[in-house]
């Protein structure tokens, strides 16, 4: 039986003018059936979201003003004061997408929506970036990582902007359906889910842990592809065409992806340019030679690259306690090859719980006999925003 899934739209708003967006978005994922709570932090009594919201919602919306390029303090107290249900893990697999304002077109919109997106990755949220998957976010400005609009001090915004809140408030409705849906086992209702693992081969320290993801994938009933980058009978975008989830990884260069991962994505562009790599889950994973020499970096450039793609990020978060265990990363799995060139049991175990992970969220977020885990469908013509 499915149940209607939620979705609670969090924002602050001094102006109004990041209150209109949420409403139009809160609109979108309406029209498009999910049950919404409209929640402004600071707002009148019953207005204001409490901890419950967040154990009630599959899924939020968080909309904030830009300040400095980042979020707005209250949200943030809002989001760190729920730190007691991240300790139990309560947050884990919400799925999450952003909106922001701001006054100059360049002063800091994407880094404010990143920012956003880096204390979700500490939970363990699925996230949802807009990509370039809908004709409104391009009409917007294209900002693949959520819904950016010009501040206005009546808190007015025209229409390009509310229809691209709308679009991004039904595509996070579409995706919490799949996630609210009653678990099928393992394999998810149409079959294995189908999971490609592509490492840049360099370090055998990657190559250790590409193989322990694939071992974690294929254990919770995946069917996996193993690839290496660069070599004649290597990976191709035909098999991130061919998977529902990719985990990629590399050495750290310069605090960035390896060449030979940047070379790999640039091949997949044909992909994302048709609209191919819509909804594939994304995990990632990494090495770099010193404890602190770009391992989180790296991890956080490679899903800059997926939400272009307009992918599902699935961090590992942390959501199980080899991924403290082994460092602490809640990016992804990354080893440091100054303690040796393969990575230690530690390290594995949280590679394969990584691995594993990537399919169990995969097999939800997939439809039965349907490739694609945010699956498109005509979306229903939003109600007039107030
Ligand atoms: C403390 C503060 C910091 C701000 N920092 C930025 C900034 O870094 N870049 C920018 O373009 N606008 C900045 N602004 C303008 C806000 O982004 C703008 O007031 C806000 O998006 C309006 O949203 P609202 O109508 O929902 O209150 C700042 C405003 C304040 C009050």
């Amino acid at each position: 039986m499915h149940r209607t899934p939620r979705v609670a739209v969090i924002h602050y708003s001094r102006n109004g003018t990041v209150h209109a967006l949420a409403r139009a978005a809160a609109a979108g994922a309406e029209a498009d059936g999910a049950q919404v709570r409209l929640l402004r932090v600071g707002g009148e009594h019953g207005t204001a979201p409490v901890h419950e919201d967040l154990l009630w919602a599959d899924g939020m919306v968080l909309a904030t003003p830009t300040y400095f390029g980042n979020i707005a303090s209250p949200l943030k107290q809002f989001i760190e004061a729920a730190s007691p249900l991240w300790r139990e893990g309560a947050l884990a697999d919400r799925v999450v997408t952003g909106i922001t304002t701001s006054n100059s077109p360049h002063g800091g919109r994407e880094t404010t929506l990143l920012a956003l997106y880096q204390s979700m990755y500490h939970w363990g949220a699925l996230i949802l970036p807009a990509g370039t998957t809908d004709g409104a976010f391009t009409a917007a400005g294209g900002n693949p990582y959520g819904v950016a609009a010009p501040a206005d001090p009546d808190g007015v915004t025209d229409t390009v902007h509310q229809r691209a809140a709308q679009a991004l408030g039904a595509r996070l409705s579409r995706a919490c359906a799949r996630m609210a849906r009653p678990p099928s086992g393992p394999l998810g209702p149409g079959g294995p889910s189908r999971v490609a693992v592509v490492c840049d081969p360099t370090e055998p320290g990657t190559r250790t842990l590409a193989s322990a993801l694939a071992e974690g994938a294929e254990k919770a009933g995946a069917e996996v592809r193993l690839l290496h980058t660069g070599s004649p009978h290597g990976a191709t975008p035909a098999d991130v065409e061919w998977a529902d989830a990719v985990a990629l990884g590399g050495p750290a260069f310069l605090g960035g992806l390896s060449p030979l991962l940047t070379r790999f994505l640039a091949d997949c562009e044909p992909l994302r340019a048709s609209g191919k790599l819509d909804g594939k889950a994304a995990t990632g994973f990494v090495t770099a030679p010193q404890p602190h020499s770009g391992s989180e970096s790296a991890l956080l450039a490679l899903y800059h690259a997926m939400h272009h793609w307009g992918a599902v990020i699935v961090p590992p978060g942390y959501t199980d306690p080899s991924i403290t265990i082994a460092g602490g990363n809640p990016y992804g799995i990354s080893h440091t090859t100054a303690h040796g060139p393969l990575p230690g049991r530690d390290v594995l175990a949280a590679a394969v719980f990584q691995g594993a992970r990537l399919a169990r969220v995969t097999a939800r977020l997939r439809g039965p006999h349907h490739p694609d885990p945010v699956v498109r469908r005509e979306p229903a013509r939003p109600p007039a925003v107030r």
